[in-house]
């Protein structure tokens, strides 16, 4: 009936959970010290992952106004598959520590809010279960994660797996070739919790725990790994996708171009690697520049707010991903806790959108964006 007020269903209310800070407050509460260290610290002097985040608040939006607004469109294109928004979840290993269901949740929130997911190498259940577990309540696209190997059997075997299940790309992490120095996993002596595996590397719980985590991740992976070594080899054995996760810099974009690479993800492993690399944020516009559109660029780290994925979009990423969200999400309910956290990503990112004056994500560009001085007016970019 015309001048009746419609009645506008107010997310998160009942949980309290309005934003992502809400969610992390929640979820870290619920955590163990030893696990809510180990997912939420950066490395060494956390200057990075502080940044990562922090970094965002030097751009404005410069937003126009009486712009019909009422049929804005989130969506967007990815592997050939319309998604509801640009945002999916980045390959973070250990889920189960989370939540029992782990990766498995995380899979049937991605697709019942229609998003995709990245599955660690490091998973704690197997990439036929993670996808199956998606699978069973929509279409989900998966990217499987890879770390450069020192066991080519085993990363082919892992490469066999992602294909027969139908993963799209392979993202190959390649700013580890150690892990970074995390002080909470030394000062806590942090290992995996009792019960959980990594069964794409068919390693159990108890060997896992036999060792500090750091020397998991040595064990398995070759810091003797390079350009020239990987992607031909990549190449020669998948049709899958190949993408390169953890570059910061332009000379990397344009090595990934020259190797034939599909995309990138510009990360810095959400401040967990080298501590003293750029926010990814600051990091996109070289990488954006030397892209030139040849191959796609996506980033994550820091990500915490739909006015932050408007950012990073104006600033030519084509989609965010976030870590440490989902896992607060997992932390905080389970499957429920991680469609929590995409509503309240889409509910703010559509809301930015429409408020800046921005029919599609098309429409999200440099033009969008000012960069704050100390003194003086609103620069454009
Ligand atoms: C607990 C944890 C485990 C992670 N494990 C992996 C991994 O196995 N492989 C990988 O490429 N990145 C891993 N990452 C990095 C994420 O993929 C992603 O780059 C990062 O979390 C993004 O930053 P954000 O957490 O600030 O959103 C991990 C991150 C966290 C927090
Ligand atoms: O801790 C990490 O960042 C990470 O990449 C990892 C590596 C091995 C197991 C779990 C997570």
């Amino acid at each position: 009936m015309a001048g009746q007020p419609v009645p506008v269903p107010v997310k998160g209310l009942e949980d309290k959970i309005l934003c992502i800070k809400d969610l992390e407050e929640a979820a870290s509460k619920k955590l163990p010290k030893i696990i809510r260290e180990f997912f939420n610290d950066g490395s060494t002097d956390q200057v990075t992952i502080h940044e990562n985040h922090t970094a965002y608040n030097k751009y404005r939006i410069r937003a126009r106004v009486l712009v019909d607004v009422a049929k804005a469109d989130t969506s967007t294109t990815l592997w050939g598959r319309r998604i509801t928004f640009p945002l999916c979840v980045s390959p973070a290993g250990m889920q189960a520590a989370a939540h029992p269901d782990g990766e498995l949740a995380t899979s049937r929130a991605c697709a019942k809010k229609g998003v995709n997911q990245g599955i660690s190498s490091f998973s704690n259940y197997s990439t036929a279960d993670v996808r199956a577990a998606g699978l069973s309540v929509g279409p989900i696209d998966h990217a499987m994660q890879m770390y450069t190997l020192k066991d080519r059997a085993l990363a082919l075997r892992m490469i066999r797996e992602a294909e027969a299940r139908g993963c799209k790309a392979i993202f190959l992490t390649a700013d580890s070739p150690v892990l970074g120095v995390r002080y909470n996993e030394h000062r806590n002596d942090f290992r995996t919790p009792k019960g959980l595996g990594f069964p794409n590397f068919g390693w159990t719980s108890e060997m896992i725990r036999a060792q500090e985590h750091g020397n998991t991740f040595v064990a398995l992976n070759d810091d003797g790994h390079s350009w020239a070594r990987e992607i031909p080899w990549l190449r020669s054995v998948t049709g899958m996708e190949i993408w390169i996760k953890g570059v910061v810099t332009a000379e990397d974009t344009l090595m990934a171009v020259q190797m034939g690479c599909e995309g990138i993800v510009v990360s810095n492993h959400g401040g967990r690697q080298l501590d003293g690399v750029p926010a990814t944020i600051d990091a996109l516009p070289e990488c954006v520049e030397a892209a030139a559109g040849r191959i796609r660029v996506h980033i994550d780290g820091g990500i915490r707010s739909g006015t932050e994925m408007f950012k990073a979009l104006a600033l030519g990423a084509e989609c965010c991903w976030v870590g440490r969200p989902a896992l607060w999400g997992l932390a905080y309910d389970g499957q429920k806790g991680v469609e929590i956290m995409l509503d309240t990503f889409y509910i703010e990112f559509k809301r930015c959108m429409q408020l800046a004056g921005c029919n599609s994500v098309k429409d999200i560009t440099k033009a969008c964006l000012g960069v704050v001085r100390p003194d003086g007016p609103l620069a454009r970019l």
